[in-house]
């Protein structure tokens, strides 16, 4: 197929679209680095760089079989902070390149949702039925994305999947988390045991958790190039599917530190803060929809194997 990857240069997409071409398809990656790398773009694409609300149009007229669309501001902080900027920046883009979709007659879609569209749940593991009821506007802006698509795929026809991650993690050989503000768990341990910080803050142990720290499930981002294979396979006209991410196992902040400290044999020094704005307790998928429907089975749910891969990552960028 020849695809259209928004945000290529980014962390999942770059994993995704390498996973593409290895796969045989044809992929043209629209990014405008706002936070990703050109370097990050795999052999093998073509690349673009452009804002999708100005570029997406003319280069859906040149006729593309699907679009894989990660590109998206995705800081939560950022997002109750500068609100606008999830507003413009993911929904209108967004609404713009589903209308160059539509215009253009591209019969494919599949989208980058977020487990931050449930805010706090009331049931663990999250089904995709679960009430929406997001606590930050980045959860809010993908959530209003989502029921932007269905009903592009409900009146013109369109094949959509939306995914929803829950926490990515891992890197797939050269490709990796990069963000320059980075705000994620694991990449920013993982600077301790480089030693490029002294310390990882531990947001909150008075959850109502086993060990008080807040539980996270953490899909290993090859996997979640695996789902969006399927996903373009199995996209059928006039549906939007969404199915829920993640592998199926919790993970307390604690149990990611000693995972760290056990791949990379550093102490890791941890010191407590308070909670961090909008941190639900415990976020984990249930992902029972995906494996039924799409036939996708999570090959790294061993915690040590997600933080090895990415260790090994962090380690080739730090010795660049
Ligand atoms: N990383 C996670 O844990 C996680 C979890 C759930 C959902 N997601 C979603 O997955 C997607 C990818 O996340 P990521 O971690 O790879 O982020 P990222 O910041 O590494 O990648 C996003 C990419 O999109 C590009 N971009 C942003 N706005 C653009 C625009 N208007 N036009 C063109 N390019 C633009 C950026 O330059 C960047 O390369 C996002 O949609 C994010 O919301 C990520
Ligand atoms: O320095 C840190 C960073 C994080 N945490 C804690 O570690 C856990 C994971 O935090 P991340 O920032 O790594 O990930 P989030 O769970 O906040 O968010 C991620 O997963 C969400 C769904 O689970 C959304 O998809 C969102 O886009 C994505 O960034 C949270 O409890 C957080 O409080 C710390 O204790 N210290």
């Amino acid at each position: 197929m020849k695809l259209l990857v928004t945000g290529g240069a980014g962390y999942v997409g770059s994993v995704c679209a390498a996973r593409l071409v290895e796969s045989g398809h044809e992929v043209v990656v629209l990014d405008d680095l706002s936070t990703g790398h050109a370097d990050a773009v795999p052999e093998g694409c073509r690349f673009e760089r452009g804002d999708l609300a100005e570029a997406a149009g003319d280069l859906l007229a040149e006729g593309f079989d699907g679009v894989l669309h990660f590109a998206a501001k995705s800081l939560v902080a950022e997002s109750m902070q500068d609100p606008a900027l999830y507003w413009s920046g993911n929904v209108l883009t967004s609404l713009r390149l589903l209308e160059a979709v539509r215009r253009a007659g591209t019969p494919r879609l599949v989208f980058s949702s977020t487990a931050a569209v449930y805010g706090e749940p009331e049931q663990v593991p999250i089904p995709e039925g679960a009430a929406t009821r997001p606590t930050n506007t980045y959860g809010a802006s993908k959530l209003a994305i989502d029921h932007a698509i269905t009903s592009y795929a409900t009146a013109y026809g369109l094949s959509a999947v939306s995914l929803r991650y829950f926490n990515v993690a891992g890197a797939y050989g050269a490709y990796g988390e990069r963000h320059t503000t980075e705000t994620h768990l694991i990449p920013l341990v993982l600077q301790v045991a480089l030693g490029q910080r002294a310390a990882i803050h531990v947001y909150g142990e008075d959850y109502p958790t086993e060990d008080g720290t807040c539980i996270r499930d953490y899909i290993h981002v090859s996997d979640l190039a695996d789902a969006h294979l399927l996903a373009l396979e199995h996209a059928a006209p006039g549906t939007h599917r969404i199915y829920n991410l993640g592998s199926g196992t919790g993970f307390s902040v604690r149990q990611v530190v000693e995972a760290c400290r056990s791949v990379t044999g550093h102490p890791v020094p941890a010191e407590v803060k308070g909670r961090r704005a909008g941190d639900p307790a415990s976020l984990v998928a249930s992902s029972e929809l995906a494996k039924a429907e799409l036939g996708w089975k999570p090959q790294h749910t061993d915690l040590e194997g997600i933080v090895r891969d990415a260790w090994e990552f962090a380690r080739s960028r730090a010795e660049r």
